[in-house]
């Protein structure tokens, strides 16, 4: 209730509470019935096998407790004329206008101290546009820092929130992992920052800060993070990306640029560079030792591009693996990389089998496993970090007769992303970046779906601006 405290409706229902899927009686709060809503007396709800799913949390997304059901049939008990919100201003509106002042008004009413007008870029359906979008974030708190973004790196994965590959973005969604900027107001309890740093965001909005992830600052790994776009704030909220003019945000999950980076080339280290640091580190091979080992990264785009560099920081041999032969000379010329074979080519591929010691996959689209293994000498180690939409193919043979491991990984910690950024200023280590003005960004989306960008496109948010 404190977090929303329209949340005034009583509701009797039935819920599971945890992964065991036991349903039990479960009493929760519903909103008042708000200017565009709809009471309903539920008579029926069928019982959808999508249900199952979530209640036992098969696809790892459930946020308990769940009170299941999406087939729902009743009476209506209320609505507009009974409503006790008032009505919307008097402003001549298309749709989108409307929907959008629907939204920023309930928004309000959840979180009160969502008081700062922000202008940003959001999708608000599946159709995948992105058009300008007025929001609210909250007021700068003692522990936060308010940041005018001046880049915004575009991941893969803003396509796969905007299309709503995954099935979990709640629309409208305002993109942005990979975010520079300076910073233009610090709470009394912030020591580490100050007007005018130079500091980036990533993916973590918030987390427990509590838990044994959290105190390892593994916080990308706390089962309560929110996630910096579509996230679920501590105050009920829904997070709100850098594809927008400011950001507020904790100081825990600010981190500072070097000097030396510049803040555009640098945005997309924020998640493409931790993404593929961290397990390189976990799995020993930016060690000394290590210097010399074979990696294959699958997929030069913003990942993989990032991780060849990394590699040849490190020392290590770096052969791609890529569906695009187009992408062979500048590979070698300009990332130094060692070696280039056409994953589409089996002759290419045969040649490499059993002869790497590890593989970094960063492809966003499914594939299958089976080819990519057999490069891997045995007790190679396969890393996934693309995360196609459908399960990727994953036979058994070459792992058994290779003793090989696939793992995964998401993103990085704070602890390791700071790490990650002074390492990158000392070796100089940025992205290849192409930048996109603000009325540019779906064509850029576009561009990026269909695998035309080397290797990152950076919005210029407000990277031509004074403070
Ligand atoms: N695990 C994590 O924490 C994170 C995961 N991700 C995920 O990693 C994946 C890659 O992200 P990112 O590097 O930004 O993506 P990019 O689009 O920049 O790169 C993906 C690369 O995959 C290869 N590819 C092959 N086939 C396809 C296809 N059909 N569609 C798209 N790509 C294809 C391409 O490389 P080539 O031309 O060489 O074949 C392409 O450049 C995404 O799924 C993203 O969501 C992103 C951030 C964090
Ligand atoms: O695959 C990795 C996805 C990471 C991610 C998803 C949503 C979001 O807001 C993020 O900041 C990161």
């Amino acid at each position: 209730m404190e977090v929303t405290p329209n949340h005034t409706q009583t509701v009797s229902g039935w819920a599971a509470m945890d992964e065991s899927g036991k349903i039990v009686p479960f009493v929760f709060k519903r909103r008042e019935n708000g200017v565009d809503d709809v009471t309903i007396k539920v008579k029926y709800c069928g019982m959808c096998h999508t249900d199952l799913h979530f209640i036992h949390n098969d696809w790892g997304i459930t946020m308990y407790p769940v009170v299941p059901g999406h087939e729902i049939t009743g009476v209506v008990t209320k609505h507009l004329c009974q409503s006790p919100a008032t009505s919307l201003p008097e402003v001549p509106q298309h749709a989108l206008h409307k929907l959008i002042n629907v939204w920023t008004t309930l928004v309000m009413e959840v979180t009160p101290n969502h008081t700062q007008t922000v202008s940003g870029w959001a999708a608000m359906d599946e159709s995948g546009k992105i058009v300008p979008f007025v929001f609210k974030r909250r007021e700068n708190g003692v522990d936060d820092v308010t940041i005018k973004v001046k880049y915004c790196g575009m991941c893969h994965t803003d396509l796969h929130f905007i299309h709503n590959d995954w099935g979990i973005t709640m629309y409208p969604v305002v993109p942005g992992h990979e975010i520079t900027g300076v910073v233009t107001k610090v709470g009394t309890n912030v020591a580490g920052f100050k007007v005018g740093d130079r500091v980036g965001v990533g993916c973590i909005a918030a987390s427990c800060l509590d838990c044994e992830h959290c105190r390892r600052s593994e916080e990308n790994y706390c089962d309560k993070v929110a996630l910096t776009y579509n996230g679920i704030f501590w105050d009920g909220s829904i997070t709100y990306g850098g594809y927008s003019g400011m950001l507020v945000a904790h100081k825990r999950f600010v981190v500072r640029i070097p000097d030396t980076l510049p803040l555009d080339a640098a945005a997309p280290l924020l998640c493409a560079g931790i993404t593929v640091y961290s397990p390189m580190k976990q799995h020993g091979m930016l060690q000394a030792d290590a210097a010399g080992r074979r990696l294959g990264v699958v997929g030069l785009g913003g990942l993989g591009h990032v991780a060849v560099k990394f590699g040849k920081a490190f020392g290590l041999h770096v052969t791609v693996i890529s569906t695009s032969p187009a992408k062979e000379r500048e590979a070698r010329e300009n990332l130094k990389a060692d070696n280039f074979v056409v994953s589409t080519d089996q002759k290419q591929m045969q040649a490499m089998t059993r002869s790497l010691d590890y593989i970094i996959d960063t492809v966003a689209a499914t594939h299958s496993l089976g080819p990519i293994l057999e490069l891997l000498k045995v007790n190679g180690k396969l890393v996934l970090v693309g995360a196609p939409e459908k399960p990727v193919e994953l036979p058994s043979f070459p792992l058994i007769f290779g003793k090989r491991t696939v793992s995964g990984s998401m993103t990085g910690g704070m602890k390791e992303t700071q790490e990650m950024m002074d390492i990158c200023g000392e070796h100089n280590i940025t992205c290849d970046i192409e930048i996109v003005s603000t009325d540019r960004i779906n064509d850029a989306l576009a561009r990026l779906a269909r695998n035309d960008v080397r290797y990152r496109f950076v919005i210029n948010v407000g990277g031509d601006s004074k403070l």
